[in-house]
């Protein structure tokens, strides 16, 4: 039988997903928690522009909370609830949210970058498979339910924690297959988080930096001397916190090849998410991609002047965007 899927969050990522498993999975069975996009996904669909897929519109059911999710159909509980939402603090948590579509066998899938962010939802929902994915899916909304997807998309997935017990795998072995059924590419870990440290290294460095310079990474790379040599620094002190954890996968090497993927990138470079955050004043995943992971160099005891620089002129800029939507003084 077709698994019944709810995505909480249908921005870039959530959509581009959301379309994805529309190729196999039946249109009664997945349903988007929608917000400021509600009204033009609703009224017009979602508009998807990608390099890999073409252009399209495609018009899944859309709801704008969980709790109308739920009653649809209370009876056929969902196996998937999927968050591709940005991992911000909010209150309720994220995780608090979507407690009225979580039923006993219901997987929990975050779809969401940073690092440590898993704890809250396997603390909340003990006996849910929590899954945790690694999402290679450059991917912008534009406006309202407009979606510019570029380059690739490849989704790791793995539980939470890695000995989780055999059917949490099992759940997270099946949305890998679901995902290649429906023609994009998934690989599934008996442990995800090498891979989500890995993405995390370009995540922790590229994502700030376009943010705070407002510049595509490429564009960043290419704007003088220095910008080079500070990317590749700030990635060098992630890769020693990374090794402090046991995390040999990420080395020199993840560095070069890091800083060559940029060099090598189509003008003008890519946006990275955190980047459009910015440009458009809304709050940004400060916690979750570096204040987490500057608790745990911490923790460790590793030294990170760059990142904890870079962590305190992002969180900065994030309250700026807070007390400008509160009406208070931007300057
Ligand atoms: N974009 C990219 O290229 C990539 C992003 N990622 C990661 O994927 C995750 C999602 O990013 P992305 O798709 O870019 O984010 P977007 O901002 O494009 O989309 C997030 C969506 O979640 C919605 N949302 C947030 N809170 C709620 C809520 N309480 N109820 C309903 N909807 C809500 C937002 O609505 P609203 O507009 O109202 O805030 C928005 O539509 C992030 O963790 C990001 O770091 C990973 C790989 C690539
Ligand atoms: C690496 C990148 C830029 C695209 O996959 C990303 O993860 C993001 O935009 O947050």
């Amino acid at each position: 039988m077709a698994p019944r899927i709810l995505f909480f969050g249908t921005g870039a990522v959530g959509a581009g997903y959301l379309w994805i498993l529309s190729r196999k999975v039946p249109a009664e069975n997945l349903v988007a928690v929608c917000r400021s996009n509600f009204d033009a996904a609703s009224q017009h669909g979602f508009r998807m522009n990608s390099t890999l897929w073409g252009e399209f519109t495609y018009r899944p059911a859309v709801v704008r909370s969980v709790d109308e999710a739920a009653a649809l159909d209370p009876l056929y509980p969902f196996d998937y609830v999927i968050i591709a939402s940005k991992a911000i603090p909010s209150s309720p948590s994220t995780a608090q949210l979507i407690r009225p579509a979580i039923a006993k066998g219901t997987s929990i899938v975050l779809f969401q970058n940073g690092i440590a962010i898993e704890e809250e939802y396997s603390k909340l929902y003990p006996k849910n498979p929590v899954l945790s994915t690694v999402v290679y899916f450059p991917a912008t909304q534009t406006s309202p339910a407009v979606i510019n997807h570029t380059e690739l998309e490849t989704l790791l997935i793995g539980t939470y924690p890695a000995d989780a017990p055999a059917w949490h795998a099992e759940a997270a072995r099946n949305l890998v297959q679901l995902v290649i059924d429906c023609g994009a590419t998934a690989k599934h870990h008996d442990d995800v988080q090498p891979q989500r440290w890995s993405k995390l290294l370009i995540n922790a460095s590229l994502n700030p930096i376009c943010a705070l310079s407002r510049s595509r990474d490429l564009q960043f790379l290419e704007s003088g001397h220095e910008a080079q040599e500070v990317m590749r620094d700030l990635m060098a002190e992630i890769v020693a916190v990374a090794q402090a954890y046991g995390y040999s996968n990420l080395s020199q090497a993840s560095v070069d090849n890091g800083i060559e993927r940029v060099k090598n990138r189509k003008p003008p470079g890519v946006e990275p998410s955190m980047q459009t955050d910015a440009q458009a004043g809304r709050n940004m995943e400060v916690d979750a991609i570096l204040g987490n992971l500057l608790r745990l160099a911490r923790e460790k005891g590793v030294n990170v002047p760059i990142l904890r620089t870079t962590y305190a002129y992002l969180k900065a800029l994030d309250a700026s965007f807070t007390r400008s939507r509160q009406g208070g003084n931007f300057s």
